[in-house]
């Protein structure tokens, strides 16, 4: 196919290879879109080749964008780059070498040969001559077509040389040969060149001349103006040096010449200053000052080149910086992360603890307060009630006689105090003993609780003193429950205490009809009932019935 053949011959036969261009031309309607594209860059070489690296790139570029066969498009790419490496541009060919770096996994492993046949030209274009080595050495070992293997000598002797890494002009020599075997006689230039400099920088200037003129023929078939006019200026250069000036002036022009295009400073630097100090030395003061002129501008414009260079240098290791700092950072935001959730773990665990904590507190003072509740409970109840029968003592049962009196008073009802007082028990404690007279009051207490009503309260008033208060009560009613509680303690079998005795109680009743509802009044007329059941004979029930109290003698008692 007249395409890949067009492409195999490019940089070796660049006149069968233009003729072939011609050709393929007239045949482009009949192109498939690889074949348009394939073309296309084939056209971008044929622009380089004639001096017009800005012009290929739009080529390069359209290949690239619109080809959907990523071996082509990683060759347009890698051709880019490179343009821009001569260019100078090496801020623009950075960025296209990004986007190559990222495509080498997706092709072939041809174009990835490529791809680094292209990385090691622009890294060495950049002067990032350690990146170069390293890709033409990539290239030494996995590529096996000699003009890719030339490449990769030839771009390996040029990172070699600048990185001082070689200073013997034979190392050069191998690159020569393989490139020359290979019909490669622009890349076989760049090495005779870099052999010329070798020898040049050794002093060897005759040497350096040889070479290069002894390889003429090399040159004429290199057709590549930027390797050339470096081939012309360094000849001028090694002429100047070597005192034959009348060679000095036609290689310098030359050099000139053909680095009028864009970025091709190195070799119109050196020329410019060959052709300046030739001048001085021939007393030519004007042409000196012209040259000189063009020597310091064109050395000013490769000072900034070379300050673009730096600047292109330093991005690619700031990009490459960046990510490093950029996975620094996002290792360090995920143990941020990391830390965070085990601190937000933590919290968790610390609120629980706290929850856990609060909710043993609330308990502990809930069993507290309940354990305090019943303590209040237990020390009213033992504030309000006798220790030993259990009912309510003195206080308690006045003050709930009082709030019963008001209540019944308001209600219209009435109510009846029974006050009763056991008889001679002094003799029973002195007969049996206190324990068993203990034993009487717990026995009267329970059958008066046996026969009075629920709504009754039974209370102590003191010793053997009792009283009984009956709401909703008269006298009469009151009575009779007195009178059951009269026979029932009466009838109290003391068998149990082992000893026998008599226990009975002297009662006297009082109403609220007769007495009010003033509480000292009406215990009062009660407590008089009662003396008049003791005066009588104890053991009986008296009803207070009109008589009045002499006085209220026991006012001050319940006050
Ligand atoms: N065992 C016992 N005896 C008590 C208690 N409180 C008072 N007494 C006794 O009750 C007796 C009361 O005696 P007195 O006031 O002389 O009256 P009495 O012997 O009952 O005679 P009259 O009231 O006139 O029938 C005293 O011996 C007190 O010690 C008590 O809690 N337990």
């Amino acid at each position: 196919m007249l395409l890949e053949k067009a492409d195999q011959i490019k940089s070796k036969q660049p006149h069968e290879f233009n003729q072939l261009l011609v050709e393929l031309e007239q045949n482009a309607h009949t192109f498939t879109p690889y074949e348009a594209n394939f073309f296309k860059l084939l056209q971008a070489y044929q622009i380089i080749f004639d001096g017009e690296p800005a012009s290929a790139i739009p080529y390069t570029m359209a290949v690239y964008e619109s080809a959907r066969n990523n071996d082509l498009k990683i060759r347009a790419l890698t051709v880019t780059v490179n343009l821009y490496g001569v260019m100078r541009n090496f801020i623009e060919g950075y960025t296209y070498a990004q986007q190559l770096i990222a495509l080498i996994p997706e092709v072939s492993k041809e174009g990835q040969i490529n791809a680094y046949a292209g990385l090691a030209i622009f890294y060495n274009h950049l002067g990032e001559y350690e990146l170069g080595l390293e890709s033409a050495n990539w290239l030494i070992e996995h590529a096996d077509n000699p003009h890719t293997v030339c490449v990769a000598l030839q771009n390996k002797l040029e990172a070699e040389f600048y990185l001082n890494h070689v200073i013997d002009p034979g190392s050069a020599d191998h690159a020569i040969r393989y490139c020359k075997d290979a019909d490669e006689h622009l890349v076989t230039l760049v090495n005779l060149v870099i052999k010329a400099k070798l020898y040049y920088k050794l002093g060897k200037v005759t040497d350096a001349i040889a070479l290069l003129e002894s390889n003429k023929d090399v040159y004429e078939k290199a057709y590549y103006s930027v390797v050339q006019a470096d081939y012309q200026a360094q000849l001028s250069n090694l002429y100047f040096d070597a005192g034959l000036y009348d060679k000095v002036k036609q290689h310098a022009e030359k050099a000139i010449a053909l680095s009028s295009g864009a970025g091709m400073f190195q070799p119109r630097v050196l020329a410019f200053e060959v052709l300046y100090k030739y001048f001085e030395r021939i007393d030519n003061m004007a042409q000196a000052h012209h040259y000189y002129k063009q020597y310091s501008e064109t050395q000013k414009a490769l000072l900034d080149e070379t300050k673009m260079r730096q600047l292109a240098i330093q991005q690619t290791r700031f990009e490459a910086h960046k990510k490093v700092n950029q996975i620094a950072l996002l290792n360090k935001e995920n143990s941020l992360l990391k830390m965070q959730a085990e601190l937000a773990q933590r919290e968790i665990d610390n609120s629980r603890l706290v929850i856990a904590t609060l909710v043993l507190l609330a308990s502990i003072v809930m069993v507290w307060l309940l354990f305090n509740h019943k303590l209040q409970i237990q020390l009213k109840t033992q504030a309000q009630t006798d220790e030993l029968t259990g009912i309510a003592n003195r206080h308690y049962f006045t003050s709930v006689a009082e709030k019963a009196l008001s209540y019944h008073q308001k209600t219209g009802q009435h109510l009846t105090v029974v006050v009763f007082d056991l008889d001679l028990f002094k003799t029973v404690n002195d007969k049996h003993g206190h324990v068993v007279g203990d034993w009487a009051l717990q026995a009267v207490v329970d059958v008066v609780k046996r026969v009075c009503r629920n709504q009754d309260v039974i209370g102590r008033l003191g010793g053997e003193e009792f009283a009984i208060l009956l709401p909703g009560c008269g006298a009469r009613k009151a009575h009779l429950i007195t009178e059951s509680c009269r026979s029932a303690i009466a009838a109290i079998d003391t068998a149990e205490t082992g000893a026998t005795f008599k226990v009975t109680a002297s009662f006297g009743v009082a109403d609220t009809k007769l007495c009010g509802y003033k509480f000292q009044h009406l215990y009062a007329c009660a407590d008089k009932a009662m003396y008049r059941s003791k005066d009588e004979g104890r053991n009986r029930v008296y009803v207070y019935d009109g008589y009045p109290p002499e006085s209220f003698t026991l006012d001050e008692k319940f006050s």
